[in-house]
């Protein structure tokens, strides 16, 4: 978030004080109208922390409450709100309910003992003020607990609740205090929307360390925070609206992500002068005497992927010319079966672990799938002089990490660029969000088109072969990885159309993503 910041400090350089975050508190507030439908009437909960993004919720609800919203803030530390995000929301006749800290979670608590009268007096002055903190002597568990009741009161009566406890300032799991009132957010019935970011998440990584708030819209200001694509957190943002607030941010991005346009681009299309071996020939080295099903869907990916031609090794010969024909089967192993543009080796290939090494030792662009992962020497993928493509999912790569899969599900972007760098090969870690990492750094590619319809058996290998025939057509293993996830995804949307699909379904619909690629780009 580092560059986020200075775009910011440069920007707030240019600008009258406050005027970024009435932009972010301006769109927050449409956004906000936006889901209300009428704002007149409607009971709005801000829950507040003690930096700018509690800012931006008391700004964006006293523009409600100018509306005719009847606002109450949610003060996690009182004394250290924004002051006048505060102020404009009481001019606009908002309400603020004080939590008052747990003593033993928060240093406020120690400040109120000093007596702190500001408190009082403001309040005082506020008559609608929900918690009266008449001294700070009062602070006790008792009062805390009140506190927190009176909050979680407004909380449940609530027809719209703001997440505005952290962003991107927050350091480390939500502390105690504000994972109360996470919990609370939790079991609103009412539409959450989390300022900026939900609290609780990461946002550089998507990792998410303890409680966080899960929100149903996340409005998030000047660029999409690289967490907010990624899951865990993704799941926690719910959909994502971006405010433009006139950041001009430099450098290289965190995460990129594929659109339409960029795959039309990628899509290998025959010219005039093409052949079958122009376009590329596709090895694949799959299946087993266990597993022949494996071979015929990675064809069956492979057949729909652009090559010209798709070879097949193995012992599923059979099973896979049975359903499709036009495969050249080989019954020799990969180092004698004639020459193709790129091998995919592994999905369901049980120990066969001669064809990875014969594979490997080839010098077109080779894709690792499934026990083909498990098999490969690591020394010999680095000492590869073509491209390498890696396609586990979270338990392979798990298990190439030497992690237990919970932790490779909790920081997916971490552990993609690890195992990438470890292997000196791209990696395409599978799962609820795709991503496609290079060894040299750069922008991780995360696939925008993935739907849990293709979590079913077989769909990996469907991706595998359809990976492995870009790169035959000629695609480098990041654009081929990307590519492929994104066409997959989209056959899966196509494919399922909200019912259960087979993995083969998802081959079949490939050539309709195609279509709609080339279709409906720019
Ligand atoms: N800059 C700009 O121009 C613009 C910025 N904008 C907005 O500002 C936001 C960033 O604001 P920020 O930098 O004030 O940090 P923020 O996210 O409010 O968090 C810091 C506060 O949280 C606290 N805290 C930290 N960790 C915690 C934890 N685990 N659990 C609990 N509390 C924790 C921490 O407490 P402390 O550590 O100081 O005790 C501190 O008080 C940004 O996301 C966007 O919304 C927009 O208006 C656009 C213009
Ligand atoms: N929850 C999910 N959301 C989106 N895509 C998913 C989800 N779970 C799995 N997938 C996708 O489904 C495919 C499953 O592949 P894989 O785990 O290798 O299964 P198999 O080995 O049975 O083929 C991958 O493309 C993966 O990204
Ligand atoms: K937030």
């Amino acid at each position: 978030m580092e560059t986020v910041r200075a775009a910011e400090r440069e920007l707030m350089a240019r600008l009258p004080e406050g005027a970024l975050m009435q932009r972010a508190a301006a769109g927050l507030a449409a956004a906000c109208a936006d889901l209300l439908g009428r704002v007149y009437g409607r009971r709005v909960v801000l829950l507040v922390g003690s930096g700018d993004n509690g800012g931006d919720a008391l700004y964006a609800g006293a523009r409600l409450a100018r509306r005719g919203a009847g606002v109450t803030a949610v003060l996690l530390a009182p004394e250290r709100a924004h002051a006048a995000g505060l102020a404009a929301l009481r001019r606009a006749g908002g309400r603020t309910v004080e939590i008052t800290a747990t003593a033993e979670t928060d240093k406020t608590a120690d400040t109120a003992k000093n007596g702190d009268t500001a408190k009082t007096a403001d309040t005082a002055k506020n008559g609608d003020t929900a918690k009266t903190a008449e001294t700070a002597d009062t602070a006790d568990t008792a009062d805390t607990a009140k506190t927190f009741e009176t909050a979680e009161h407004a909380i449940r009566n609530a027809d719209l609740l703001l997440d505005g406890i952290v962003g991107i300032g927050g350091k480390g799991g939500l502390r105690p205090d504000a994972a109360r009132l996470a919990a609370f957010a939790d079991s609103a019935r009412c539409a959450v929307v989390a300022v900026d970011l939900p609290s609780g998440v990461d946002a550089d990584t998507g990792e998410v360390r303890g409680a966080a708030v899960r929100a149903d819209l996340t409005v998030t200001f000047g660029t999409h925070k690289p967490g907010l694509l990624v899951d865990p957190a993704r799941e926690y943002a719910g959909s994502v609206r971006l405010v433009d607030i006139g950041l001009d941010l430099p450098g290289e991005p965190v995460l990129e992500a594929l659109q339409h346009a960029d795959v039309r681009r990628l899509l290998p299309v025959p010219s005039g002068e093409s052949d079958k071996y122009r376009r590329g020939v596709v090895g694949i080295a799959a299946g087993s005497a266990r597993y022949p099903g494996a071979a015929v869907l990675a064809v069956a990916g492979a057949l729909r992927g652009g090559a010209g031609a798709v070879r097949y090794v193995g012992p599923a010969g059979d099973a896979v010319l049975a359903r499709f024909p036009e495969t050249l089967v080989s019954d020799r192993g990969p180092r004698q079966a004639g020459r193709v543009q790129a091998w995919v080796v592994g999905p369901g290939a049980g120990d066969d672990a001669s064809a990875v090494a014969e594979v490997l030792a080839s010098d077109v662009p080779v894709l690792v799938d499934a026990d083909g992962l498990r098999l490969a020497d690591r020394d010999a993928v680095r000492a590869r002089t073509a491209p390498t493509l890696m396609t586990p999912h979270a338990g392979e790569a798990a298990a190439l990490l030497g992690v237990p899969r919970e932790e490779v599900e909790g920081a997916r972007l971490a552990s993609a660029r690890e195992l990438a760098a470890r292997y000196d090969a791209t990696v395409l870690l599978k799962g609820s969000t795709t991503l496609v990492a290079d060894p040299g750094g750069g922008a991780v590619r995360v696939n925008p088109t993935g739907t849990a319809w293709l979590a079913t058996a077989g769909s990996g290998d469907v991706l595998s072969g359809l990976a492995g025939s870009l790169l035959a057509s000629g695609l480098g293993a990041l654009d081929a990885g990307s590519t492929a996830a994104y066409l997959h995804g989209l056959a899966g949307r196509f494919a399922a159309d909200g019912a259960p699909v087979g993995a083969h379904d998802v081959a079949d619909a490939v050539p309709e993503a195609w279509r709609d690629v080339r279709d409906l780009a720019d």
